[in-house]
């Protein structure tokens, strides 16, 4: 990698005209039948695992031309033990391949001298996990953010911090005020500190941050606080968030901000909308059809 991973995702927004990440959160559930039933219910791990990847390698293969991004989620993964992580890795490693930016959703974090080694293992290219960034957790302060933003200088990778969460019973320690200010602010602050030294050609940093669809308010105040930071978006569609709703996260150019769709994109196929017209036999075709909407009603993106 050369460029900065903020330069990349800054590039990859510019070229696809799309602000759109498809999370990549396979549930056994919810695979469509042509997948879901060539494996039956009390199949080992193994067979999940490769219809995981099956599924999600084909979702890639559907998005590659039309968005930036795609964030596996790692917990649908681990779920199936071993045999999950090494599909993980499949799928991380195929969508990488495929020219997108990938953002493993892992929100880890511990002390400082472990925090290196989730760097290690999910960030640039040393491991099977390696990514161009991860989710991660601010809790334990900022001496267990360092670690992960040396590594993101040693090889270009990029983060995001969770700042405000898009789930209802975020704002129980988020919200809270210390000193005059909330949780959540006193974090954008440390986000947008890590990226004052480190801003690229179009002004931001390796620091993401995650705040959800479902606070546009708190979305706008976080855009202001943090001008230097990528922030992702999550609670698009299946959560509430819709494109009002997100608005507020870009800057003039429609660059900034990335917003994230999993369930309402990848089991497209069992939306009332889908559902008739394709169904489970044409589920590549609704994956395609969502994402082609969710780009058409975020189409923020200046030439
Ligand atoms: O970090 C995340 O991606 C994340 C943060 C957050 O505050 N809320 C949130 O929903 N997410 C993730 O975003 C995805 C949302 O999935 P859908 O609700 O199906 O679009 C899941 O993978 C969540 O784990």
């Amino acid at each position: 990698m050369s460029k900065s991973f903020a330069t990349r995702m800054a590039e990859a927004v510019q070229k696809t005209k799309s602000v759109t990440c498809v999370g990549l959160d396979p549930r056994k559930a919810q695979l469509p039948a042509p997948i879901r039933d060539n494996v039956a219910a009390d199949a080992p791990p193994d067979a999940w695992a490769a219809a995981y990847t099956q599924f999600c390698c084909e979702i890639v293969d559907v998005v590659r031309d039309l968005v930036p991004c795609v964030k596996p989620q790692a917990a649908f993964f681990e779920q199936l033990g071993p045999a999950g992580t090494v599909a993980l890795g499949e799928v991380i490693r195929y969508a990488s391949d495929a020219g997108l930016i990938v953002i493993t959703d892992g929100k880890r974090n511990d002390i400082g001298s472990t925090a290196t080694a989730y760097a290690d293992a999910y960030l640039g290219t040393a491991s099977p996990w390696g990514s161009d960034s991860l989710t991660v957790s601010p809790y334990l302060g900022e001496d267990s953010l360092e670690p992960f933003v040396e590594v993101c200088d040693q090889r270009d990778a990029g983060i995001f911090v969770l700042v405000k969460t898009s789930n209802p019973g975020g704002g129980l320690l988020q919200n809270r005020e210390t000193d005059g200010q909330t949780v959540y602010a006193r974090v954008a602050e440390l986000v947008q500190h890590f990226n004052a030294t480190r801003l690229d050609s179009f002004g931001y940093g390796p620091v993401g941050a995650v705040v959800g669809a479902t606070y546009p308010e708190q979305l706008a105040e976080m855009r202001a606080a943090m001008p230097g930071s990528w922030i992702l978006v999550p609670g698009f569609g299946a959560q509430g968030g819709g494109a009002a709703d997100v608005m507020a996260g870009f800057d003039a150019k429609g660059l900034g901000a990335i917003v994230n769709n999993s369930r309402h994109i990848i089991f497209a196929h069992s939306r009332p909308e889908f559902a008739d017209r394709l169904g489970d036999a044409r589920w590549q075709d609704a994956v395609r059809a969502a994402t082609v909407e969710m780009n058409e009603q975020l189409a923020v993106v200046k030439d």
